[in-house]
């Protein structure tokens, strides 16, 4: 299972022109309710824990930095629905290497769920020079999402201008792709339950 030959050419072409992508419908409604289903009984399972901030010995718990649960994705536990996303992504990976010569080795992916009134304070994924995580995607599984159920990421475009920024609904089946290091982000507070996959494409 691959992505199509257009998409990924959608992908590459955004983050070669502007370092971003937000692409709707990169999943068919039936997969994403699959991975919704999936994700939803992960977490009455009590699979999912408090996500954190920091690194190394910074690393802690902080609700008022971020307050979303995940569950990380692995091979051997990974349903057929979560091994057609992986390959896709990784179809993504190759196309990434063979297109813009970045060298990624692997994906580390989780589901995340942000209880009602969570959100995610404006951090980088990844800050230059320090780590490995170069592309950031997020694929969203909220069915009816609607204007006013809040949780949109907000993508910073110019770091040196607070104003300059895109607001993306978290709907189902939407993509978010962009260069990790490149763009300050910020989930705002979610007025339902919102769940997404997110992952990142590192090198060593
Ligand atoms: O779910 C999103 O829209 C973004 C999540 C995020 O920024 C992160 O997990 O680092
Ligand atoms: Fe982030």
């Amino acid at each position: 299972m691959s992505f199509s030959g257009a998409l990924l050419s959608q992908i590459t072409d955004g983050l070669v022109d502007v370092g971003y992508v937000v692409i709707p419908d990169t999943f068919s409604a039936y997969e994403v309710a699959a991975l919704a289903a999936d994700c939803r009984q992960g977490w009455r399972n009590g699979l999912f824990h408090a996500a954190a901030v920091g690194r190394g010995e910074q690393e802690r718990i902080a609700p008022d930095i971020r307050a979303d649960h995940v569950r990380w994705l692995d091979m051997e536990t990974a349903t057929p629905h979560q091994l057609t996303y992986l390959d896709k992504m990784e179809s993504l990976r190759q196309s990434l290497n063979q297109s813009l010569y970045l060298g990624l080795l692997e994906l580390e992916t989780h589901f995340a769920i942000y209880p009602e009134g969570a959100f995610y304070k404006r951090h980088v994924d990844n800050f230059r020079g320090t780590g490995q995580r170069q592309i950031t995607t997020i694929l969203y599984l909220n069915e009816q999402w609607q204007l006013g159920d809040g949780g949109e990421l907000r993508i910073y475009l110019d770091e040196s201008n607070a104003d300059s920024y895109i607001d993306v609904p978290p709907r189902a089946g939407t993509m978010v792709v962009f260069h990790s290091p490149r763009f300050y982000h910020e989930v705002l507070p979610a007025k339902r339950e919102r769940m997404s996959l997110t992952g990142w494409f590192r090198t060593r």
